[in-house]
């Protein structure tokens, strides 16, 4: 038997489980008020507060770090790579420290693992937030300058998928799927035969998202930089961190928004607002895949909101099937990584090997 410990920091969450083989033992996900969030503003900040998280709930149920024979962290922002299972190394942590292109928490999670197992237990990621499936067209931006990157919940996307393709009977590399990762940060993905071809990133680009704006009109974003007004680092929070339902109603909670919707007209417009752009993002990816889509997947957080989902299948249904898939699968994901590497099933990828690099 193998006992893996799995991390996964998301950007309103600290996620935690234990695995033993296969089984779950335990699955804790502490989540993370906005005034919580803002007493750490920038993410190395975080390092402590989500690491003490970890600790917390592994103390409350008994165990120790010691205990495991691998740890299991969600993949962070790193160059471009292919989809599997790599092995952590300082490399690897140096880079999420210092060169990652983008201040995502889920940077934090191999660095905490790695401290955590003291180089003597492994530590691996799978499928990290950068995995790049990507077709040449979708790499266009519009300015040669600037290329599109595939930033996404890829873990989570590929997981449901497989999920649902199991419902269909189906083998996952023969379908087509559109998945909408709800969660924090919003992922639509067009996946054509297990492939990730096209998808917004979650940072920059799609739908407004609890803490997000998504994508902006290019010339208001120009202005707004030259304005005078702002410091480089205050507009980067204003659009990831203090964006979308943030921005809009004070809180990264769609809970409370819909509490809020029931009364205040304004609220109500704005969630129908998130559901519309997300509908909107989902038939683009339909298009990506011309049309031949054989479902239509709805996962992540607030795929819990029945209320919620019902708003976003008004603009999809009559595209594909719509699944639900609500929470996500990325711990059972990232441990089962971890299993198929302890057994010798699959050997762990190193990062920064070339042929493992997208070009
Ligand atoms: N049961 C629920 N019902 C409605 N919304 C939920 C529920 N659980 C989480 N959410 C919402 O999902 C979003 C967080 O997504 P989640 O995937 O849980 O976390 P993270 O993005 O931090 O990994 C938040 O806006 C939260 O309010
Ligand atoms: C950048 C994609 C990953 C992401 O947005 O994760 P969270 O939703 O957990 O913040």
């Amino acid at each position: 038997m193998y006992r893996i410990l799995v991390i996964n920091p998301g950007s309103t969450s600290t996620k935690i489980a234990v695995y033993e083989d296969e089984k779950c033992k335990l699955l804790e996900k502490v989540e993370h008020s906005l005034s919580d969030l803002e007493k750490h503003p920038n993410l190395m900040d975080q390092l402590n507060f989500r690491r003490e998280n970890i600790l917390m709930i592994l103390k409350k149920h008994g165990f120790k770090v010691e205990d495991f024979d691998a740890i299991a962290a969600r993949g962070g922002i790193l160059p471009p790579l292919k989809s599997g299972t790599y092995i952590v190394d300082n490399r690897m942590i140096h880079y999420l420290k210092y060169d990652s292109p983008v201040s995502h928490v889920s940077n934090l999670a191999a660095i905490i693992g790695y401290e955590l197992g003291q180089g003597k237990i492994p530590v691996y990621v799978t499928d990290p937030i950068s995995v790049d499936e990507m077709v040449d067209e979708a790499r266009f931006s519009g300015v040669p300058e600037i290329e599109r990157k595939s930033f996404s919940h890829a873990l989570n996307i590929k997981a449901v998928c497989r999920k649902v393709a199991l419902e269909l009977n189906a083998d996952y590399e023969d379908l087509n799927f559109v998945v909408a990762h709800l969660g924090g940060g919003i992922s639509v993905a067009a996946i054509r035969k297990g492939k990730i071809i096209d998808v917004n990133n979650a940072n920059d680009e799609g739908p407004f998202s609890p803490e997000r704006t998504g994508e902006l009109p290019v010339g208001d974003v120009v202005r707004m930089c030259f304005s005078g007004k702002y410091t480089k680092q205050e507009l980067k929070k204003k659009f990831v961190g203090k964006g979308g339902l943030v921005a809009y109603l004070g809180t990264n909670d769609l809970r409370e928004a819909l509490q809020l919707a029931k009364t205040d007209e304004k609220a109500n417009v704005v969630v129908q607002a998130m559901a519309y752009q997300v509908g909107k993002e989902i038939g683009g990816m339909c298009a990506v895949l011309c049309g031949k889509v054989n479902a239509i997947v709805l996962t992540g957080g607030m795929a819990h909101s029945n209320e919620f989902v019902e708003m976003i299948k008004s603009y999809v249904y009559r595209f594909a099937p719509v699944f639900v898939v609500p929470g996500e699968f990325e711990m059972e994901a990232l441990a089962f990584g971890a299993l198929r590497v302890l057994r010798g099933y699959e050997q762990a990828k190193e990062w920064g090997v070339v042929d493992e690099q997208v070009s």
